[in-house]
């Protein structure tokens, strides 16, 4: 054999000690980014799986070489899309998947704890399931970088059914399937180490200010989320106030919004709130900060404006979008927002203040009729 087993693992070992490390390092300078500790631990139970096993001929504790080193095996797949999730939502998720897929497997595997061939095919089909869900799950990842992302789909999606082969193969008790197996065996190990050293590739493919930018974006619209809404806005209005600029806050909300997602499902909602925040984003100018800030509520702080461009800007929007029904899976939904401004000459008002008065005059617009803007 090309490779020799005993020295594969002993690498695999060695290597995954390293890269758990050095993500716990990069967790250490970019705190912020949670699925770096995930995959560190991931790195650290593979590692630890592997010298458990190794320990199967030698040590007479099939609870442990088989059992313990079996969930260790299956917990690492888990941890890698754990992370893909806490990567991608940038916060903290509870680890309930993980939780309920590591019982069941116990409760699985202990059955099976006699029989190590069937431990083993229960615990590859288990991990092949775990990566084909979650080379599906990466297409959804948004800010990953495309060329990374595709990598890692490709590297999970093969060790999917690489892994079932595995299981296939592990039920088989034909001699010359030996061969196979073990190939396959060093096939995962060599994957999954390579999934691995990619992780730390994804801290640095992208910088700081896009790092910075993935964690104030509200992942629905992809505008600014309300907390960076506060940040940003405020940056603005001490800017205006320094120019000695007015400050226009704009709030818009969407007409009658439960009864769209009553009528055609909160996917169609969704839908429709990706679709006014691009019409929203469109109608931005460079120092413009447009942000979800609630639900269905949008808040819009603009740089340098005037009441006359104001409230051009905010006609447009609300025409822009009534002007035709927004198409989603075949259905038309007739979509209209209220809008409510203020504008403030004197800069020194706090922008809670201002996003009160603008909220002040959205209700107006409400009751006036919906579909139109008013200024305080
Ligand atoms: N699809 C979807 N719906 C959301 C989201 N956030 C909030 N909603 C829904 O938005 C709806 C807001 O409803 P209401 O506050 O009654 O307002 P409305 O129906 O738009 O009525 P008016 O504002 O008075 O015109 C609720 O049904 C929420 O469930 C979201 O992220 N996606």
């Amino acid at each position: 054999m090309f490779i020799h087993l005993p020295t594969l693992i002993i690498t695999t070992i060695i290597l995954n000690g390293v890269l758990g490390t050095t993500l716990l390092a990069i967790h250490r300078a970019i705190p912020s980014q949670k699925s770096f500790k995930t995959w560190a631990l991931a790195c650290f139970l593979f590692a630890l799986a592997n010298i458990l096993t190794a320990l199967r001929g030698t040590l007479e504790q099939p609870w442990l070489t088989i059992f313990v080193a079996d969930l260790l095996i299956i917990s690492v797949p888990l941890l890698a899309l754990h992370g893909m999730r806490q990567y991608r939502q940038q916060t903290a998720i509870a680890p309930t998947s993980i939780i309920l897929t590591l019982t069941g497997s116990a409760v699985v595997l202990v059955v099976a704890q006699a029989f190590a061939s069937i431990a083993q095919a229960i615990t590859a089909i288990i991990c092949g399931l775990i990566y084909l869900f979650a080379a599906n799950y990466l297409r959804h990842i948004r800010p990953t970088p495309r060329v990374m992302r595709h990598l890692l789909m490709g590297l999970f999606g093969v060790h999917g059914l690489l892994m079932l082969m595995m299981a296939g193969t592990s039920l088989q008790h034909i001699d010359t399937h030996q061969n196979l197996l073990t190939s396959l065996l060093m096939a995962h190990l060599i994957m999954t180490t390579m999934t691995t050293l990619l992780f730390p590739v994804l801290a640095f493919s992208h910088n700081e200010r896009q790092l910075l930018k993935i964690a104030h974006l509200d992942e629905l619209t992809e505008l600014f989320n309300r907390r960076a809404f506060f940040e940003q806005g405020a940056l603005l209005l001490a800017q205006n106030k320094q120019l000695e600029k007015p400050s226009c806050i704009l709030m818009i909300d969407l007409d009658h919004f439960k009864s769209i997602n009553d009528k055609f499902g909160h996917a169609a909602g969704d839908a429709c709130l990706r679709h006014v925040a691009d019409i929203i984003r469109n109608h931005m100018r460079e120092r413009d900060v447009a942000a979800r800030i609630g639900g269905e509520e949008f808040a819009v702080a603009l740089a340098d404006v005037d009441r006359q461009q104001a409230e051009m800007v905010s006609q447009r929007l609300v025409e822009r979008i009534a002007a035709q029904p927004f198409l989603f899976e075949g259905n038309s939904i007739e979509l209209t927002v209220s809008l409510g401004g203020i504008l403030s000459t004197h800069s020194r008002r706090a922008l809670n203040d201002l996003l009160n008065d603008a909220d002040a005059a959205l209700y107006a617009a409400k009751a006036s009729g919906r579909n139109q803007f008013k200024f305080a």
